[in-house]
């Protein structure tokens, strides 16, 4: 099986090496970019093809992966119909926002579509991916794109009207996690240790934590409640992050990422 890249930016570069990494062969993937310049940079790393237009990757792939921008998409899938109906290969997006509809509208008719949102812990093969299609996709097709993705993490079916909250908190919250790692870490700066310390510190102690939210099967609060002692030092933090408005700043994070998903689904941005 052939695999084209259209964008060769921070997510399908990870994607790329991924797969390279794990046993798909550089030959049989093209790749394509806006100034070309990145596309040959990431396809030399990988011993991939760089192609000059995405019209070449299409007619090169049976899986094409749009991995540009959203807004991008608007640009340049008009251009793109006639290469798209020749070859009719099977079309990834894993554009935020851009629903199964929306694709389906942009591209010729009765064409499979596969939507996927990979997060960029891809880069050491940790994303967690979610994946929805369309009703032309065969099972051989989606196990394939599902191998694709597992090269760079875990991968789940999530269904459609769930794909823009997967997008939040699969795909964006990675970052509020980083902020929040290293919010500790400058505040341990702060008191005086130095900050690489404190940053792997702060990194191993919410891995531990995820480990023990995804393991212990137990409520977060129960697990709060079993590090607060009576009268001890935590619950001084604990009480402190809740009137600081800890948890209202996540919700409210997590409403603007949905929001802004949203837009870019009716084409608004
Ligand atoms: N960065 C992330 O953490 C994640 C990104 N995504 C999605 O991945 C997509 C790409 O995002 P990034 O990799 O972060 O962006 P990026 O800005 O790093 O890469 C965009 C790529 O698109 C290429 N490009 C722009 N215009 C083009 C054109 N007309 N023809 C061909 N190539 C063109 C650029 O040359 C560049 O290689 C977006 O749709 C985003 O929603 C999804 C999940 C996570
Ligand atoms: O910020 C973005 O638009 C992309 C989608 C999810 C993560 N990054």
């Amino acid at each position: 099986m052939k695999f084209g890249f259209i964008g060769a930016g921070n997510m399908v570069s990870a994607i790329v090496k991924g797969m390279t990494a794990n046993g798909y062969d550089g030959k049989n993937i093209f790749i394509t970019s806006k100034t070309v310049t990145s596309a040959a940079k990431l396809a030399e790393a990988c011993g991939a093809n760089s192609c000059q237009t995405a019209g070449e990757v299409i007619a090169a792939s049976d899986v094409v992966v749009l991995g540009v921008k959203p807004h991008i998409l608007a640009e340049i899938l008009p251009g793109l119909q006639a290469d798209f109906a020749a070859k009719k290969p099977l079309v990834v997006s894993i554009a935020a926002g851009k629903t199964l509809a929306y694709l389906a509208e942009n591209l010729p008719k009765d064409m499979p579509i596969v939507r996927v949102m990979p997060n960029i812990n891809a880069k050491i093969g940790a994303s967690t991916t979610g994946i929805c299609h369309n009703d032309a996709v065969t099972a051989e097709q989606l196990e394939a794109v599902k191998a694709v993705f597992a090269t760079i993490g875990s991968v789940a079916e999530i269904p459609e009207n769930h794909f823009g909250i997967f997008s939040v908190i699969g795909g964006a919250s990675v970052a509020f996690a980083y902020m929040y790692m290293d919010a500790l870490a400058r505040a341990a700066l702060k008191a005086g240790m130095p900050k690489k310390q404190a940053l792997e510190i702060a990194a191993e102690t919410v891995k531990g934590s995820a480990e023990m939210v995804l393991k212990s099967g137990e409520a977060p609060w129960s697990l709060v409640d079993q590090v607060c002692s009576p009268g001890g030092t935590t619950i001084e933090g604990v009480t402190t992050l809740q009137a600081k408005g800890f948890e209202a700043a996540v919700v409210a994070a997590f409403d603007a990422v949905l929001e802004k998903d949203k837009k870019i689904g009716r084409g608004e941005v």
